[in-house]
C-alpha cells in the first residue's frame, strides 16, 4: 500500500492514515509531494508516521497493489502540475481522501488530468464537488465519515449547500379534516399546440398530492376534455379564472408558445400567484430573464437557463445562486445532478434521481410535482428541494425505460417514502 502525500492537511490526513494502516498490520510507505510546513499539524503528523518512505514516482504508484491519494484534497488552489498527475495516474486502484486530486471542491471541476478514484473517504458532509460532473464520476464510491468533529465547531461554519434530502424540508400530512382546497389547488395554462405538456403537467401535479388540479385551456378546451376524469378544464378568458382566489399557485410554460406565454404570463403576475415558469415561459424571455421577476420558481434545464442567464462557465453553484439572487426567485437547474438555489444563498444539490428521468415530458411532470407542494403551502425552496427528490425518487422506481407520464403512479409512494423518512404517519 502506497499512501501519496501533499504538502497541506490533506497529505496529514495521508499521514495519520499510513500510520493507522501500519499499526493494522498493512504493509504500507508514504511517498511525499513536497514536506509538510515545519511546525503545521501535518508536519507532525508526518513525524509519526515511522514506516518506509518512497520516491513520489510513477513506478512507484505502478507497484503498489493499492495506491491512497492524500496530495491535495479541498486546498487545491492551481491545476495540477504534469508530474502529479502521472503518479496518479500509475495507480491501478486508488482511494482519495477527502477530494480526488485535481477536483475543484466547490465547483466538481477538474484542473488538470485527473482520473477517477475507486472511493473517496470525504469527512463530515459532502462537497458540493463530490456530487457535480465531472467531479461526482472521479470521485468513485463516496463515504462520509464521521470524524467526531464537535457539534460547536460544526456551527461555527453554518453550512449554505446541502445534499437534498428529505431531512431538508418537510411534507405536509393528511389530517382528517384534510380536503381538497388544503391539500392545494394547481393551475395550469396549456398551448393548443403542445397539449401534451400541460396534460403530463397535471398528472404529475395530482399524482404528488395535489387536492385539485384544473387546466386553462381557453379555445382549446376540447383538447382535455377527453383526458382523465379527475382533471378539471376551464374554458373561461384567464382574467376570469385568476379572480378565484383559491387558485394562488399557476404553473406557466409548459407546451406553450412564446405567444402565448406572452398573453399569460404578465397576466398571472399582475394578479399576483405563485407562478411556476417553466420550458416556453423560460424560452420565450431569451437573454431578458427580468422580465420573469415576481415568479416564485424557475425550473430551466441547462440549455433554457444559458438562454435565460448567458453561458455559466464551470462554477454552476455560483451561476446559479447569483441567478436566483438577481430574479428573486428560487431556481432548479435540471440536469443529472440537479441544484436548487435561494435568492438568500441556500443551495441544495440533488444526485437522488435516475437517468430514466432523462425522457421527453419528464420536465413537464417535475413542475407538477412541485406546484403541487407549493400549493400544499411549502415554501418554494423546500416545494423544489421536495419536488425534485419526489420526481428522482419516481424515477429511481420506475425501472429503466420509463415514459414520462408512467412516473406518475410511482410519485405517490416516492412521497409515502419520504414522509416515513421524516418520521411522520401517512394519515
Ligand atoms: N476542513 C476540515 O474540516 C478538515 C480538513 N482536513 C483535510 O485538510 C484538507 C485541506 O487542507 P489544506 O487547506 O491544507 O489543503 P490541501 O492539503 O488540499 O492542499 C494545500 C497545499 O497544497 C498546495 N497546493 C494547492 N494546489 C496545488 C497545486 N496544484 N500544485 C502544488 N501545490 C498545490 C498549497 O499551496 C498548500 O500547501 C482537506 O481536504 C482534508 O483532507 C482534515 O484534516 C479534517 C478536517
Ligand atoms: N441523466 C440523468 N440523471 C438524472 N436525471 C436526469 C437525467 N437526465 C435528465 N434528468 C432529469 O429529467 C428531467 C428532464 O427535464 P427536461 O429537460 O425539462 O425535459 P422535458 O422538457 O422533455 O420535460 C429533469 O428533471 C432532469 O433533472
Amino acid at each position: 500500500m502506497l499512501v501519496l502525500c501533499g504538502p497541506g492537511n490533506n497529505g496529514g490526513d495521508g499521514y495519520v492514515a499510513a500510520r493507522y494502516l501500519a499499526q493494522a498490520g498493512w504493509p504500507v510507505s508514504v511517498a511525499a509531494y513536497g514536506e509538510p510546513k515545519a511546525g503545521s499539524v501535518s508536519a507532525l503528523a508526518a513525524a509519526r508516521f515511522k514506516g518506509p518512505r518512497q520516491p513520489f514516482t510513477p513506478e512507484e504508484a505502478q507497484r503498489a497493489d493499492l495506491v491512497v491519494d492524500a496530495v491535495f484534497g479541498a486546498g487545491l488552489s492551481r491545476d495540477l502540475d504534469k508530474g502529479v498527475s502521472a503518479v496518479l495516474g500509475a495507480a491501478s486502484r486508488r482511494v482519495a481522501i477527502d477530494m480526488p486530486s485535481g477536483i475543484d471542491g466547490g465547483t466538481g471541476q477538474p484542473r488538470g488530468r485527473v482520473s477517477k478514484a475507486l472511493m473517496t473517504v470525504t469527512f463530515v458532509r459532502p462537497k458540493p464537488g463530490h456530487l457535480l460532473y465531472p467531479g461526482r464520476e472521479d470521485v468513485g464510491e463516496l463515504v462520509v465519515a464521521d470524524i467526531g468533529m464537535p457539534s460547536a465547531a460544526l456551527a461555527s461554519v453554518p453550512p449554505r449547500a446541502w445534499r437534498n434530502h428529505p431531512g431538508l424540508w418537510h411534507l405536509p400530512v393528511l389530517s382528517a379534516e384534510s380536503h381538497k382546497y388544503t391539500r392545494g389547488v394547481v393551475s395550469i395554462c396549456a398551448g393548443q399546440s403542445m397539449p401534451g405538456a400541460a396534460r403530463l403537467c397535471a398528472g404529475g401535479a395530482r399524482s404528488a398530492g395535489a387536492g385539485l388540479v384544473r387546466i386553462a385551456a381557453e379555445q382549446g378546451a376540447d383538447l382535455f376534455r377527453s383526458g382523465p376524469p379527475g382533471l378539471v378544464v376551464d374554458d373561461a378568458p384567464l382574467p376570469d379564472l385568476l379572480e378565484d382566489a383559491r387558485r394562488k399557485v399557476w404553473v406557466c410554460g409548459p407546451g406553450l408558445t412564446e405567444r402565448e406565454v406572452e398573453g399569460a404570463l404578465p397576466l398571472l403576475l399582475a394578479a399576483q400567484k405563485t407562478v411556476l415558469a417553466d420550458a416556453g415561459a423560460l424560452s420565450a424571455y431569451a437573454g431578458a430573464p427580468e422580465k420573469l421577476r415576481g415568479v416564485a420558481v424557475i425550473t430551466p434545464h441547462m440549455g433554457e437557463f444559458t438562454k435565460l442567464f448567458g453561458p455559466v462557465g464551470q462554477d454552476l453553484p455560483t451561476a446559479v445562486r447569483k441567478a436566483a439572487k438577481d430574479l428573486n426567485a428560487v431556481v432548479v437547474l435540471k440536469g443529472p445532478t440537479t441544484l436548487i438555489a435561494a435568492p438568500d444563498g441556500r443551495l441544495a444539490v440533488n444526485t437522488h434521481a435516475s437517468p430514466a428521468l432523462g425522457t421527453a415530458g419528464s420536465g413537464d411532470t417535475l413542475s407538477g410535482v412541485i406546484a403541487a407542494l407549493l400549493a400544499a403551502g411549502m415554501a418554494a425552496w423546500d416545494a423544489a428541494g421536495a419536488g425534485v427528490w419526489l420526481h428522482g425518487e419516481a424515477g429511481l422506481q420506475a425501472g429503466a425505460w420509463p415514459l414520462a407520464e408512467d412516473l406518475d403512479r410511482y410519485l405517490g409512494p416516492a412521497r409515502e417514502k419520504a414522509t416515513k423518512m421524516q418520521g411522520g404517519a401517512l394519515i
